[in-house]
Formats: C-alpha cells, sequence, structure tokens
C-alpha cells in the first residue's frame, strides 16, 4: 500500500503534534493553529475516522507563560513548567474544538502505565469510551509524575505506545518538516527525501539521524523510534510537516507529501 491508500484505508488515527509545530515563535500556544487542526479533526471525523491526538507543548507553554525558568534544566523546574503549561495548552485545545461542538478529554500518561496490565485495561476502557462518546482524547506525558530515568520529552514514543494500545490503523507524527532525509536539511542544503520506507530496522543506512530544531525535544531518533515500534506491531506510520495548511486533509487527498513507514508484511 502506498501512503494515499493508507491515509484513505486507516479508520483509527493518532496524530501527534510536537512543540515547534503548535507553538509560536515567543513558545505561547498558537491558537489560530489549533483553530486549523480542528477543522481538520472535525472533516476527518465527518469522513467516519477516529482520531486520538497527542500533544507536546506543555513545558514551552509554561515558560511562555511564566516568562521564566526556560534555561533551567533540573527535572523539577522541568516538570513544574509542564504543569503550568498543560493547563494553558488543555485551554486552548478546548476552545479551538468548543467552535466545532467537540468535546475534549484529557489523559496524561507515564511509561510505566504501559507496562502494567491493570493500568493498560483501565485506559483502554477510558480511550474507548471518550471516542464511542465523540470526544477527542488529548494525551501528553503526564510530566509532573514522570521522573527522570522515564525521561521527559519523548511524545513520539508515546504516541507510538498510544496507537499499539489503540490498536490503531495508524500514527501519523506531524512535526516541524516534511519528512526524514538523508541527513538534517536544516544544515545541509543537498539533503535527499526519503517518501517511502519499507524497514526502518535498517534506517541507518540511508539517512543520518539527527537532533532536534529550537523547541523541540527528540529529533528524528525518537520518530525513528516510535516508527519501529509500530511498525513491529503491523501499524503504518507517517511523518508529515504539521506546519503546512490543511496538511492532514491534503494528505488524504494525496496532495502532499510526507515519509511513510510502512510495516514488513
Ligand atoms: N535526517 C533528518 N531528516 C529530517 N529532519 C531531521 C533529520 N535529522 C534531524 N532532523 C531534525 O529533526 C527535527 C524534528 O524533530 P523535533 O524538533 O524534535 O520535532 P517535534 O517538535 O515535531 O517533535 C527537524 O526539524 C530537523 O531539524
Ligand atoms: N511532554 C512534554 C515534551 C514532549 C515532547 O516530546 O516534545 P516534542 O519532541 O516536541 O514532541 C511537553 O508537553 O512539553
Amino acid at each position: 500500500m502506498d501512503k494515499d491508500e493508507i491515509m484513505q484505508k486507516s479508520r483509527k488515527i493518532v496524530i501527534k503534534i510536537g512543540t515547534n509545530t503548535l507553538s509560536d515563535e515567543n513558545g505561547f500556544v498558537n491558537k489560530e493553529y489549533l483553530s486549523k487542526l480542528a477543522y481538520q479533526v472535525n472533516e476527518l471525523k465527518k469522513r467516519g475516522k477516529q482520531v486520538v491526538l497527542v500533544s507536546s507543548g506543555a513545558r514551552i507553554a509554561g515558560v511562555a507563560t511564566l516568562g521564566k525558568w526556560a534555561l533551567k534544566e533540573e527535572v523539577h523546574y522541568k516538570q513544574a513548567l509542564c504543569a503550568i503549561g498543560q493547563v494553558e495548552l488543555m485551554d486552548a485545545y478546548r476552545k479551538a474544538f468548543f467552535e466545532y461542538g467537540i468535546p475534549i478529554g484529557q489523559i496524561l500518561f507515564t511509561k510505566d502505565d504501559f507496562s502494567d496490565s491493570y493500568r493498560i485495561l483501565n485506559i483502554r476502557n477510558t480511550l474507548f469510551t471518550l471516542i464511542d462518546e465523540g470526544v477527542i482524547p488529548i494525551v501528553n506525558e503526564n510530566d509532573s509524575v514522570s521522573v527522570e530515568e522515564i525521561k521527559i520529552g519523548d511524545n513520539d514514543t508515546l504516541a507510538a505506545y498510544t496507537a499499539h494500545l489503540w490498536n490503531a490503523d495508524l500514527l501519523i507524527l506531524l512535526s516541524d518538516i516534511d519528512g526524514i532525509y538523508n541527513k538534517n536539511p536544516k544544515e545541509y542544503k543537498d539533503a535527499v527525501f526519503i517518501e517511502k520506507i519499507e524497514d526502518v530496522n535498517h534506517i541507518e543506512k540511508i539517512a543520518e539521524i539527527g537532533d532536534a530544531g529550537s523547541f523541540g525535544t527528540g529529533g528524528m531518533h525518537t520518530k525513528i523510534q516510535a516508527a519501529k515500534l509500530v511498525n513491529k506491531h503491523g501499524i503504518p506510520m507517517i511523518l508529515a510537516n504539521g506546519e503546512k495548511e490543511n496538511i492532514i486533509l491534503n494528505l488524504l487527498e494525496g496532495k502532499e507529501r510526507a515519509s511513510v513507514f510502512l510495516p514488513k508484511i
């Protein structure tokens, strides 16, 4: 299957939005962006698709709101910033989706939650209930609970876990870049775009996996990790540029390029 066919056939879609994509240049939640996202999710719903959002952006929203601690590296400051920013984030989502009459529900995970079968059962029940009732679940890491060893700031992996847990048909990572290149195009002008990855386990042979952009955390490393995780469970992953106008709907109509990571049959 190619990217366009996957987009059309997938019913249960997890969409992850990265920090750079949904923050403005000062780190505030970009409300105009969320409004356009809500429009697209509503269109997906109208076409019979179910959507779970995984959203980053709490830490930077905390920095912007508080106006300090931007450079603090200690984990408890990062956790405190996420606690502040998560409220801003959800407030912005709530208002954006309200315009389309769509209620949202917040789910905050720690990595531990996914290794406990009792918690997994509860999470699944909550997710299924929200979706069955027309609510859009918005997932983030429970940053103020997660501890350093668990690692704050890897929502790509979190999105992959969520996709697996929900038995999603597709994971879409929306980043500030239109896919993976053979090297970081923000550093190398001659970087070559890679449209289709048939075996993510060998990606390092064809691409240099580099670090994050300005506000981002995981860079390409965590996106590859996410692809490995979902592909192993038969779920394809699309990495696309979330900053492009109407990206999700354009992907659906085959009008945009993106990198697709295909599970092995
Ligand atoms: N081979 C590569 N192809 C594309 N982007 C790359 C590559 N290596 C590193 N990058 C960097 O990864 C960034 C995306 O990661 P990140 O900033 O963490 O995004 P997000 O906030 O969406 O999670 C890109 O903006 C780019 O600078
Ligand atoms: N959970 C944290 C960090 C999430 C994270 O992985 O950031 P990103 O690499 O931009 O997806 C937050 O909401 O700020």
